[in-house]
């Protein structure tokens, strides 16, 4: 359920035409909203009811104050991976009690940072970093929280660089020796192993990497219970795969039949760290088109959305619905196959203006023929859009705005050229 729709010829976020929104607030324009952001929230709430679960927003899909703040103020508190998302996180008014803290390499100012927030759980990921964790906990009176992140060693799931479960990534322990790490810190002063942790990768599009990796946790809390680790929480990460193309997603019902059967079995508080699911489809891209032009037997629509503002084309190839705000009398709206032959349309290539031939938001891809000034929409951009958006090419970031029904909110202002030149120090003396 989404509340992007098409309505008497023009699209609306909610019961706000979205040329509206930018001819106030320019663009490109993130739009996000709150009616979508909250449905999904629930959905994942209403799926695993019946186990009470700790629901942590992935601040790294999209960080804004005022997308976080909503979370935590309907029961979720949040994901992060960072210093900087923990920093978002408690401003956010996350308490501490609710935050999880996953990555690779955390530095000792960031486990010190997390330990006086008192997070819930340290995902560790390496036994280098659970001994340094440790000391760092002991070096200011702490224990630290610990929840053991496995790689499961599945087959791959979905796109190369962000299946984080297949045997060789970076993340988390090989399965074969974690319980060998473990054992080594059973009474360590400064941890107390309390969780396992996985987060298999993202997005995924079906329930089965989840039943495969729910089953290896099953034993592995048994083993870590048997060492003596008082393991009390079952985190089983995000990942939960979104519509980009048409409707090829799960519902979050679908996750919860094959994971909640674990978590009954080990009578573990399971934690969730959904972040696509909740914003993704929550959000669009709004560009507007400055050229279009026809070259070497292609055309292209130039508009001012760029590979900054939306990096996931260029990253992964990966598709995004997009269409005409406006679509001229004729045309159909959305719902559309995309990939199927829509009539008075050509294929053309969406770029935008940064110099690399990498930059574009779709290629070949079948759209009306348009013209300088009009609207275009990109549609579900609210995860990994503006969480990875860039200043290259000294391009400001976009403004993002949140509606609720028939308000709308700026919920982060368009950078200006000074904001880009703000840190340098030293430089015009
Ligand atoms: C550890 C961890 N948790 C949660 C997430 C959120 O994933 P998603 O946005 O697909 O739910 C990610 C990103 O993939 C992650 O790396
Ligand atoms: N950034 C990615 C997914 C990776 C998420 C972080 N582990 C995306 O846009 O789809």
């Amino acid at each position: 359920m989404d509340h992007f729709q098409y309505c008497d010829g023009q699209l609306y976020c909610e019961k706000i035409p979205v040329a509206e929104l930018a001819a106030k607030y320019g663009t490109p324009l993130f739009i996000y909203s709150e009616a979508t952001l909250l449905h999904h929230l629930k959905e994942i709430q209403s799926a695993f009811a019946a186990v009470n679960p700790v629901i942590c927003y992935s601040v790294k899909s999209n960080g804004n104050l005022s997308i976080a703040k909503l979370m935590v103020d309907h029961g979720a508190g949040c994901d992060v991976t960072s210093g900087g998302e923990l920093y978002r996180a408690l401003k956010a008014g996350t308490p501490g009690n609710r935050i999880v803290f996953a990555g690779v390499g955390k530095s000792d100012d960031e486990m010190r940072m997390a330990l006086e927030a008192g997070v819930l759980l340290f995902d560790v990921e390496s036994e280098a970093e659970l001994h340094v964790l440790g000391e760092v906990a002991k070096s200011i009176g702490k224990v630290a929280p610990v929840a053991l992140r496995v790689n499961p060693a599945l087959p791959p799931k979905t796109h190369v660089k962000t299946d984080t479960s297949v045997k060789g990534t970076k993340f988390g322990f090989d399965i074969d020796t974690v319980l060998e790490v473990a054992q080594g810190v059973v009474g360590h002063p400064g941890l107390s192993v309390v969780g396992l942790h996985m987060h298999l990768g993202s997005p995924i599009l079906s329930s089965q990497p989840y039943s495969e990796g729910s089953a290896k946790a099953i034993v592995l809390i048994d083993a870590l219970r048997k060492q003596g680790h008082p393991i009390e929480y079952l985190n089983m990460g995000g990942g939960f795969g979104i519509h980009y193309r048409k409707q090829e997603a799960l519902p979050a019902k679908a996750f919860a039949d094959v994971i909640l059967p674990a978590v009954h079995q080990t009578g573990c508080r399971l934690v969730l760290e959904p972040g696509r699911f909740i914003v993704g489809n929550a959000g669009v891209l709004i560009s507007r088109v400055v050229f279009t032009k026809e070259s070497g037997g292609k055309r292209f629509i130039i508009q001012d959305a760029g590979m900054n503002d939306l990096i996931r084309p260029t990253l992964y190839d990966s598709f995004h619905r997009i269409w005409p705000v406006q679509p001229q009398a004729g045309l159909p709206t959305p719902p559309i196959d995309f990939e199927s032959e829509i009539p008075d349309t050509f294929a053309q290539d969406v770029v935008g203006p940064v110099c690399e031939s990498g930059d574009f938001l779709a290629k070949d891809r079948r759209l009306p023929l348009l013209k300088r000034g009009d609207l275009i929409c990109t549609f579900s951009a609210g995860a990994y859009g503006m969480s990875m958006a860039s200043n290259y090419n000294a391009r400001v970031r976009a403004a993002e705005v949140l509606v609720t029904g028939d308000t709308a909110r700026l919920i982060r202002r368009r950078e200006t050229f000074d904001d880009l030149i703000a840190p340098e120090v030293d430089c015009l003396s």
